[in-house]
């Protein structure tokens, strides 16, 4: 789930991985997709999905953004021709510099927390001392935010988008409305 900063705009993903307690199964996910009014861009996850996989979704439900989530090469995000984000899961020695140039034609890099073993939806936040402020990409700001420190969050990172997940559910993969509430008023409460 993304929000947009300029415009208070919500944006779900559809998650495509089995791994993850947030996968749904196509059928589900072509229902939420049927079920959204207009004008909102609808986000598939992938995690080092093959190609194969991913036009299986794509043959089915119309994507507006492909999130790529795993250790996929600029290449294999270019394959579908559509939009995409990259996550990167953010370490110390990491270069967002140097993704930035390589995935210089995504629409934004997802910055997520790194946790060995987890590709994502881990609910750590990461060292936002890390984000250099002049990125050339938009940047997603991802990684435990919460209603409590989403403020905080845009506040020292200014990023053009935030995604939380874990901290607005009330159990792994169920939403809880009211925590979403409040997470809304959190990134409205950062004042920009
Ligand atoms: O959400 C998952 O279970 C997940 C699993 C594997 C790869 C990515 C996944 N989620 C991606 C997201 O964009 C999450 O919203 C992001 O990692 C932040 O999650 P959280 O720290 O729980 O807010």
């Amino acid at each position: 789930m993304h929000w947009l900063l300029r415009r208070t705009v919500v944006t779900p993903s559809e998650v495509f991985y089995r791994s993850s307690p947030r996968n749904i199964e196509l059928q589900r996910a072509r229902e939420i997709a049927a079920a959204l009014p207009p004008f909102i861009s609808i986000v598939g996850l992938f995690v080092d999905a093959a190609p194969s996989e991913v036009e299986a979704v794509l043959a089915e439900i119309r994507l507006d953004v492909l999130q790529f989530h795993g250790d996929e090469s600029p290449e294999a995000c270019r394959l579908y021709g559509m939009s995409y984000m990259k996550a990167i899961r953010v370490r110390k020695d990491t270069n967002l510099l140097q993704y930035a140039t390589q995935y210089h034609d995504a629409r934004a890099l997802l910055l997520d927390a790194y946790l060995p073993g987890m590709a994502g939806g881990t609910g750590q936040v990461f060292d936002w001392d890390l984000v250099p402020p002049q990125l050339p990409l938009p940047v997603v700001l991802a990684g435990g935010l919460n209603p409590d420190n989403v403020a905080e969050a845009i506040r020292q990172v200014r990023p053009y988008a935030v995604d939380v997940s874990g901290g607005v559910e009330q159990t792994k993969g169920i939403k809880d409305a009211g925590k979403i509430a409040a997470f809304m008023r959190g990134v409205q409460n950062a004042a920009l």
